[in-house]
């Protein structure tokens, strides 16, 4: 399909269902990460943006059009959301493409899970109507109760730059739907796609202030929504220090926080595999997919001794086979990362554990083809031992290290071997051990002879030092809903009789 050329809109943040210029006026640089160019600018919003924007959401909960909205009302307006990003797909994926730098098609299937979430959303939304009130069934008959499940309220929503609209997505379509007002945050370094979100929200009606998009930088814009004594909730996808702050920072007002961190993810291979190449494959595909900034990258292979050599051989042609070019290129499977900051981390863990005595099997620099742009080879190190810093830290970029085993008790040991617990794969013939492994791996997510593939219905999200909360499927309107119990005295003519009473009156 042909690549649109394209012009990057020009927008000021998003605030009360309309552009607004920030009160300071400062707007940041958009760099395409492919050519180092700066092609654009965003607005920068700062705490007086952050008050701003925090007012009209909480205007929007107090006015019918969407306070008061039932969830059928909101699905329409999901629905009308996902019609739009439908429409504008290939324009979408190409901002996405010059903005982050991930592969065109790889944006435009992006593209397409925010049309699916928006939409599977909706009907989640629908469904709410009739769950909004259940009874609760009591001992006594004096009292009746039930629950409702009723909006949470206004909440900040936080979102990183490795899949910018879709991060984004899999806040603001369960907060619309749950009923929340939203303040929307993205990351300074992929912002475009969310403002066209901006746009689109604009086009379909949603009423003012249901949804706010403020860019700007994590601590002068993000820190404020953190902080806002009128935002109810946080919820947060970034690296593990960035969550630690938010969750400090949330604590002081004791305001909930859901976290999307990062991760150090393991893909056990098994001498048993189906297939070589496709193990092979799997193991390219958990770790170099989306220009390797993956928080749930499985970049720990953790290899049976048996078939290492063979395995090893076979995945380095898999890998000197990977087209690394421009990400709007036909083809391209590997683009560069978002930044020269990300770019100058990924080159700096490869030279440690070049220096802590690892081995670069492959990659390691720059590809020598290309002068310009943040790209790193697909880097595979082995001779890594469990004390160095490429075993225990997340990269963020195409680095994959490799460790082997003998025995299934030591696999187990070594894939649980980190702070983290996002993710956790294993290849194998053998399903009763896959069964074993999956007991046995400490992480929120279990990929069994596959790495990645990755869904809007079953739930999302780690444990350990990887956060907490899920998101996606049924489990992600749960962090946007208040659970509210109501207990009712049912025979309020007989007297409770717990104090004397006095002499009648
Ligand atoms: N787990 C994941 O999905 C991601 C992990 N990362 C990791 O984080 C590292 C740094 O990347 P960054 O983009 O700088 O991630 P980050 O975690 O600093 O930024 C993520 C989001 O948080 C915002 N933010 C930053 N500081 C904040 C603060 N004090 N209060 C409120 N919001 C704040 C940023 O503006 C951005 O919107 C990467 O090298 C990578 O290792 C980055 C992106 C996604
Ligand atoms: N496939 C989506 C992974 C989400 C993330 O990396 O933040
Ligand atoms: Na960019």
């Amino acid at each position: 399909m042909a690549i649109p050329n394209i012009r990057i809109p020009t927008r000021q943040l998003f605030i009360d269902g309309d552009w607004r210029e920030p009160v300071k006026k400062n707007r940041l640089p958009i760099i395409n990460p492919a050519t180092e160019e700066t092609i654009g600018d965003i607005p920068a919003a700062t705490a007086e943006d952050v008050d701003i924007a925090v007012k009209a959401a909480r205007r929007a909960l107090r006015r019918d059009d969407w306070g008061s909205t039932t969830g059928a009302q909101r699905a329409k307006y999901l629905r009308a959301i996902a019609a739009k990003v439908q429409e504008r797909r290939p324009e979408l994926a190409t901002l996405e493409t010059i903005d982050n730098g991930k592969p065109w098609f790889e944006a435009a299937s992006d593209i397409d899970d925010v049309v699916a979430c928006f939409e599977y959303y909706a009907d989640l939304a629908e469904a709410l109507d009739s769950k909004k009130k259940t009874e609760v069934k009591l001992h006594l008959d004096s009292f009746k109760s039930h629950v409702l499940r009723e909006p949470l309220g206004v909440v900040g929503l936080i979102t990183p730059w490795n899949y910018p609209l879709l991060m984004t997505t899999w806040k603001v379509a369960p907060a619309l739907a749950a009923g929340c007002a939203a303040v929307l945050k993205p990351s300074e370094l992929a912002s475009i796609t969310s403002l066209e979100l901006g746009e689109i929200c604009r086009e379909v009606g949603l009423p003012p202030g249901a949804l706010n998009i403020l860019t700007g930088l994590g601590h002068e814009a993000g820190s404020p929504l953190v902080s806002h004594p009128d935002v109810d909730k946080i919820a947060f996808t970034g690296s593990g220090p960035t969550g630690v702050k938010i969750m400090t920072a949330a604590a002081q007002l004791v305001k909930p926080v859901t976290l999307e961190l990062g991760g150090k993810s393991p893909i056990v291979v098994f001498d048993d595999v189906h297939d070589l190449d496709i193990a092979a494959e799997w193991t390219l595909f958990g770790c170099f997919w989306t220009n390797g900034q993956i928080c749930s990258a499985t970049s720990r292979l953790i290899l049976q001794d048996t078939i290492a050599p063979k395995f090893l051989d076979r995945l380095l042609e898999w890998t000197k086979n990977i087209k690394i070019s421009d990400p709007l290129e036909e083809d391209c499977k590997l683009g560069p990362v978002i930044s020269r900051g990300q770019y100058e981390k990924v080159l700096k863990f490869i030279s440690t554990a070049k220096s802590e005595g690892a081995t670069i099997l492959y990659g390691g620099d720059r590809p020598q083809h290309l002068k310009k742009g943040y790209y790193v080879q697909p880097t595979i190190i082995t001779d890594v031992d469990k004390s160095m810093e490429i075993w225990k830290e997340e990269v963020f970029g195409p680095v994959l290290c490799v460790k082997t085993f003998k025995t299934e008790e030591e696999a187990i040991e070594l894939a649980n071997d980190t702070k983290y617990g996002l993710a956790s794969a294993i290849m194998s013939k053998d399903l009763e051990r896959c069964e074993r492994f999956t007991k046995a791996f400490q992480s929120g997510i279990v990929w069994i002879n596959c790495s990645q593939p990755c869904f809007w219905q079953p739930p999302w999200g780690g444990k350990k030092r990887s956060g907490f909360g899920r998101e996606l499927g049924e489990w992600s309107l749960e962090n946007y809903l208040n659970i509210k119990q109501v207990t009712q005295y049912a025979t309020p003519d007989e007297p409770w009789a717990f104090y004397k009473s006095p002499s009648k009156l």
